[in-house]
């Protein structure tokens, strides 16, 4: 796909990966509809200024929690009317709420509430789910195609304090492979990025001490960068042969 004029829309695009990969698609004179939380907007309009100091394509915010199916529903048509299309997606928005299922220490047991671990299936997977379905609604009305990137993680193979997440994310990558199969017949690929450790707020809230070791068993040594991912959106954009696959891209941290 060629991503001059295409209408991209990107989850959670207010800072991090997903502002990063906003930058990247406007340089490259893509359309953009912007979607982030209703308290997330100021740094929203933030994100579109940027953008807009890149290209003269038309760039525009919306509030969209990705876990409320009204939102979603209203939001991706209202997207669909204003830019006459849907061509991309970017399932990037998430959440972390990290613990151990269970702890026991001195003698007290604490868990993993019910609450910690449903609201990153809401947000990481029902969220990608319902805007998965309604971007390919659209491109399926409209006899558009498109392209949809879902953002899963390492954590996908198992990670010991990320029970919920890694749930979310193994589920994310299994179901890139279940929507490449089911829209590959109304031209619609699906992909997804698996990133490692990339330098966002999300990994600065992580202890320092955490972080440092972390990177020391990075064989590249050095935690990535959120435009190198927004690199790797690209490519499963504009190549037409790939579908159903996830990119890896982690320093080599999982080799
Ligand atoms: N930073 C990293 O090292 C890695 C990040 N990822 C994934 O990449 C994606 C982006 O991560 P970062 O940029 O690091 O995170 P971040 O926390 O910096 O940004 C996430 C954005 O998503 C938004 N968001 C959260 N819940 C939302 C909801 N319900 N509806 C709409 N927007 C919502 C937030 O407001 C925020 O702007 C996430 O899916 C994350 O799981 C995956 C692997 C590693
Ligand atoms: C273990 C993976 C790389 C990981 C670690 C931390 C975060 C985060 O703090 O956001 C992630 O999103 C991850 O996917």
């Amino acid at each position: 796909m060629q991503l001059k004029d295409k209408v991209i829309v990107i989850t959670g695009a207010a800072q991090g990966l997903g502002r990063a990969m906003a930058e990247m698609l406007a340089a490259r004179g893509a359309r953009l509809a912007l979607l982030d939380l209703e308290r997330s907007q100021a740094t929203l309009s933030e994100a579109v200024s940027a953008c807009q100091g890149l290209s003269s394509s038309l760039v525009r915010s919306y509030a969209c929690d990705v876990a409320n199916e009204e939102q979603v529903c209203t939001t991706f048509a209202r997207i669909a009317e204003e830019f006459g299309q849907i061509d991309g997606l970017i399932n990037n928005a998430g959440i972390v709420r990290d613990g151990l299922t269970l702890k026991y220490k001195d003698g007290e047991l604490s868990k993993m509430s019910l609450a910690q671990w449903q609201s990153v299936l809401d947000v990481n997977l029902t969220g990608l789910f319902l805007c998965t379905r309604e971007a390919a609604a659209q491109m399926v009305l409209r006899k558009t195609g498109g392209v949809i990137v879902n953002i899963s993680s390492i954590s996908r193979a198992g990670n010991a304090g990320q029970a919920n997440y890694t749930a979310a994310k193994a589920a994310v990558a299994a179901d890139t492979v279940t929507w490449a199969k089911e829209f590959a017949r109304y031209g619609i690929r699906v992909g997804a990025i698996a990133p490692g450790f990339i330098e966002t707020e999300m990994v600065a809230s992580m202890k320092p001490e955490a972080l440092q070791r972390m990177a020391e068993g990075i064989p590249l040594k050095r935690l990535g960068q959120p435009q190198e991912i927004a690199h790797a959106a690209c490519f499963i954009l504009e190549n037409d042969y790939f579908t159903g696959r996830v990119v890896e891209v982690d320093g080599g941290l999982r080799l």
